[in-house]
């Protein structure tokens, strides 16, 4: 595999009106594209908003990306936004980047900033900045590399140590689609869910497998617990093990 170093997704989608970056020489932070009508991350039900890309949307979240680099956030994060798959030579991601995507969930119109984070150690100061301000987090390994899997749960003590305490986390075992270079079985990526009280679900950006789904749960689960309604009891360990779809079963 050929990794060049640089920054990524500029030949795809860029940052444009609707993501930004950080960490690079000019330290923006992705100020200049911010979305408007956002307090503290959460814009709430009763104060309809619109993002840069005239989406509207009732409430928004932050979302991160975080894992090992390689493990697939970036292209997570393309399939998920685009449609598309990042095929071709590996250009590992400089600091962090965002994404914006607008989900309907129940009728109210659920915006994710999703921010993708860099693996490399290098980048690791820059990434603990932001995981305070995180509503939800995916961890990522790949099935087809045991030391992303063995750091899962360096990362999961990182959360702990930085992001919020009530914050929204599942683990994802990305690359599903590579069977025959498979070295972490799906049983011990549930194992090790099973062990941190996570939700896990395999995924694969270049099949789709899964990757709408766990976008979806988490902004399921942030809509239903920003919500005032008592009887508001979404579950999202049930929602993912009853949704959840096998490498060997179905493409998206
Ligand atoms: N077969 C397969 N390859 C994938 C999948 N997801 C990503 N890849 C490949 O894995 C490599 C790394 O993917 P990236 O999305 O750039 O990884 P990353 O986690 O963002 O890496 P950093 O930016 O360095 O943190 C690329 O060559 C992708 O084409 C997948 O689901 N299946």
């Amino acid at each position: 595999m050929s990794r060049k170093k640089g920054v990524k997704g500029r030949t795809t989608t860029g940052p444009s009106t609707t993501g930004g970056s950080a960490g690079k020489s000019s330290g923006k932070a992705g100020k200049g594209s911010m979305t408007i009508g956002q307090s503290n991350g959460v814009v709430h039900p009763s104060r309809p908003a619109f993002s840069c890309s005239s989406e509207f949307y009732d409430i928004a979240f932050k979302v991160m990306l975080v894992g090992d680099s390689g493990v697939g956030k970036t292209c997570l994060l393309v399939r998920f936004k685009d449609g598309a798959f990042l095929a071709g030579s590996f250009i590992s991601t400089v600091g962090i980047d965002f994404r914006n995507k607008v989900l309907d969930i129940d009728g109210v119109k659920v915006k994710l900033q999703i921010w993708d984070t860099a693996g490399q150690e290098r980048f690791r100061s820059v990434t603990h900045a932001y995981y305070r301000d995180a509503h939800a987090l995916l961890l990522l390994y790949d099935v087809t590399n045991k030391t992303s899997f063995d750091n899962t749960r360096a990362w999961l003590a990182e959360i702990h140590e930085y992001a919020q305490e009530d914050v929204v986390l599942m683990l994802l075992g990305n690359k599903a689609d590579s069977t025959h270079e498979r070295v972490v079985k799906k049983e011990d990526g549930e194992r090790l869910a099973k062990e941190f009280g996570v939700p896990f679900m395999e995924t694969s950006a270049r099949s789709g497998l899964n990757v709408e789904l766990a976008f979806t749960a988490l902004a399921k689960a942030l809509r239903h617990r920003s919500s005032s309604e008592a009887d508001d009891k979404f579950k999202l360990h049930d929602y993912v093990s009853k949704e959840v779809k096998s490498p060997g079963c179905c493409r998206s």
